[in-house]
């Protein structure tokens, strides 16, 4: 799903309008409609509602649904926030509907806030996208007393004060702080960013029906993963395959007191469908990972705590390596020796990050398209500091572009870049999966789709979302608190058929 900056969302709802025959109002009506059924959905008809409605679209769509909430019979309380003389023509259009039906009140001015009763939901149409200014005056007070009020607050379409793109963006600003955003047609970029969250609450997407000849056509620079893209890529397996058709993957990782590491990484591996799968350890993991894992084969044959350069040969196989690597100077020099021996794209997670932080010169000698997996401190130490997530989504650009690579920044809503700073945002997963070991399962499910010969982004977009979606299913039974990396690994099977069954 793609996710559109301000300008192209006014760019679809002019198109949708010309190719609907559809007027503008009406389209405000259809939105208004899906923000009520969510609406009904959720709340008793005992419950009251208290509408700030500002004086452009997203005001105009405030005014809509009180009206439909009116109609329903719920008690709604609305009040026009006069900042500015200039009002919309859905605006207005809604305003002469409303006032058949109730009684609108006007607030002019900071001094004219009127008390929020605390049996009241609110909802916050006061600003939409259309913001092109930090919030001054009446709003920003305005705006204050609301955050300062323990009402629940819905959002239209954004919290008002959100800028959705760098330009004009501050952490200084105030900005509306809504326990739920219902916005329209796609996600917008901040609800995607970790710092956003305060602000935007649970958010739900609401399909109004805007033009898909437009959404088709139109490039992003980000895109949101669902289940109906995930279920494009072709994941079926032909009658006459043979393990060989399914790839060799070689898991590199693992030291003395970390073997476990490299044991999460080699199951996943296996899980996710591979053909075959050696895990490369030193020689105190032989026995551990032989007995743990019979499926897999077993080499290395180095010291236990550091790796021997003289031990690697390079075969063909499909690398991912890292996890519980150590970063010991001579497994630093392996892993050099290890990126320059290897010609086709791997897998770098965990200390093999880290070690490529400390050196950073060879980078350049990473395979093209090779896919790295850092959390967020082991991004920081390769790419430095950053003021804001905005700034982090250009550094993750900028960096994916300078090496050739792919990098998976992991955390909720996983930021996936390409090469060409293509961003995609993963859909599934859930804070259970903030545990030991997590992340050397995704490595192995990773690799494991390298080596099925899916294109390294494709490997990383679907390898993500299968992760996630594991942990979504694992938390199902083991709920969140409790849920262990070898849960997920139990539900990878489970994740595929899910994806296969609804396609
Ligand atoms: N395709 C969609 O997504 C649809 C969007 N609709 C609504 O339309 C909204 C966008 O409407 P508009 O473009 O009219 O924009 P807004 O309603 O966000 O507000 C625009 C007005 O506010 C003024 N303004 C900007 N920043 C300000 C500030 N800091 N303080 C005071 N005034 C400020 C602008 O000059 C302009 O007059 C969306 O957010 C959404 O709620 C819906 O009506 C239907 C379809
Ligand atoms: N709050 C969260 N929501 C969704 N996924 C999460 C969350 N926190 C962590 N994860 C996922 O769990 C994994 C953790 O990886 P990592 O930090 O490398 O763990 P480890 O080093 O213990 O293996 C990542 O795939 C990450 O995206
Ligand atoms: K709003």
């Amino acid at each position: 799903m793609k996710i559109f900056n301000p300008q192209q969302i006014k760019e679809l709802d002019q198109y949708t309008i010309q190719e609907q025959s559809i007027s503008s109002v009406d389209l405000m009506e259809r939105a208004a409609h899906k923000i009520v059924d969510h609406i009904t959905l959720n709340y008793a008809i005992t419950q009251n509602f208290t509408v700030y409605c500002g004086l452009g679209n997203n005001g105009g769509d405030g005014l809509a649904v009180s009206r439909l909430l009116l109609k329903k019979g719920y008690n709604v309380t609305v009040y026009v926030v006069k900042y500015s003389a200039n009002t919309s023509l859905d605006f207005d259009e809604n305003i002469e509907r409303l006032k058949k039906i109730t009684t609108l009140r006007t607030i002019i001015s900071e001094k004219h806030i009127p008390p929020i009763p605390n049996n009241t939901v609110i909802i916050d149409a006061i600003l939409g996208v259309g913001i092109n200014r930090p919030l001054d005056g009446l709003c920003k007070v305005l705006v204050d007393a609301i955050n300062t009020a323990p009402n629940f607050k819905i959002a239209i379409d954004i919290p008002t004060g959100l800028f959705c793109e760098l330009e004009n963006y501050s952490t200084e600003h105030t900005l509306l702080n809504a326990n739920t955003t219902l916005t329209f047609e796609t996600p917008k970029l901040p609800y995607l960013m970790p710092s956003m969250a305060k602000h935007i609450g649970n958010w739900k997407v609401l399909s109004i029906n805007l033009s898909s000849h437009y959404k088709h056509n139109i490039a992003t620079e980000y895109e949101y993963t669902t289940l109906a893209d995930i279920q494009k890529i072709n994941i079926h397996r032909a009658k006459f395959s043979h393990k060989g058709t399914f790839g060799h993957a070689e898991i590199i990782g693992g030291a003395y007191g970390k073997i476990g590491a490299i044991v999460l990484a080699t199951k996943a591996c296996l899980k996710a469908g591979v053909g075959l799968v050696t895990a490369y350890t030193p020689n105190c993991g032989m026995q551990i990972l032989q007995t743990t894992v019979p499926e897999a084969m077993w080499t290395g044959n180095q010291p236990c705590d550091f790796y021997l350069e003289g031990n690697y040969i390079n075969t063909s196989k499909t690398i991912g390596m890292g996890p519980g690597l150590g970063v010991h100077p001579k497994t630093q020099a392996f892993l050099h020796l290890v990126i320059k021996a290897t010609s086709t794209p791997m897998v770098l997670d965990a200390d093999a990050i880290n070690i490529l932080a400390k050196n950073k010169e060879w980078l350049k000698d990473l395979p093209k398209n090779s896919i790295l997996t850092p959390h967020p401190k082991e991004f920081e130490r390769l790419v430095g500091s950053f003021n804001n997530d905005f700034e982090k989504l250009e550094k993750l650009k900028e960096f994916t572009e300078t090496y050739n690579c792919i990098i998976v920044l992991k955390g909720a809503n996983t930021a996936i870049c390409s090469p060409n700073g293509q961003i995609y945002f993963n859909s599934t997963g859930n804070p259970g999966m903030a545990t030991a070991g997590s992340g050397d399962v995704l490595t192995g499910i990773i690799t494991s789709l390298l080596a099925q010969k899916h294109k390294p982004i494709e490997a990383a977009i679907l390898g993500v979302y299968i992760h996630g979606f594991a942990g979504d299913l694992a938390s199902t039974k083991t709920g969140q608190i409790s849920l262990t990396a070898s849960d997920l690994i139990k539900n990878i099977g489970k994740a595929y058929l899910k994806i296969k069954q609804v396609s």
